[in-house]
């Protein structure tokens, strides 16, 4: 059964430090900086497990210490609930 949209909008209510993705598709995003590569890969290698862990993964782009992170539900075509557990997930990795 795919999960509810519940939109940008209203997930950024519920999130700090995420914005609404450019363009018209229904997702948000967060770039984040770290010292180097290696702290970087590291975070990434975090939220990978979780991702794997929920079923659940974010469209992300990484050049050396900074990685670039959308999230959206495929199955409902936009953010849903997924979306806001996996952006509080990233929070607090990011700022381990
Ligand atoms: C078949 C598999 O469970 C689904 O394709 C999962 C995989 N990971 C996913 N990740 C994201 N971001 N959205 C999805 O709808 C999604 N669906």
């Amino acid at each position: 059964m795919a999960p509810q949209k519940i939109g940008a909008d209203a997930a950024l209510k519920q999130v700090d430090g995420w914005t609404k993705a450019q363009g018209s598709r229904d997702a948000i995003t967060r770039t984040v900086k770290f010292d180097d590569f290696n702290a970087a890969f590291g975070f990434m290698t975090r939220v990978a497990l979780k991702a794997d862990k929920m079923d659940h993964h974010p469209e992300w782009f990484n050049v050396y210490n900074k990685v670039e992170i959308v999230l959206t539900t495929h199955d409902c075509d936009g953010v849903s609930a997924l979306d806001v557990e996996m952006a509080r997930f990233i929070n607090e990795a990011a700022s381990a």
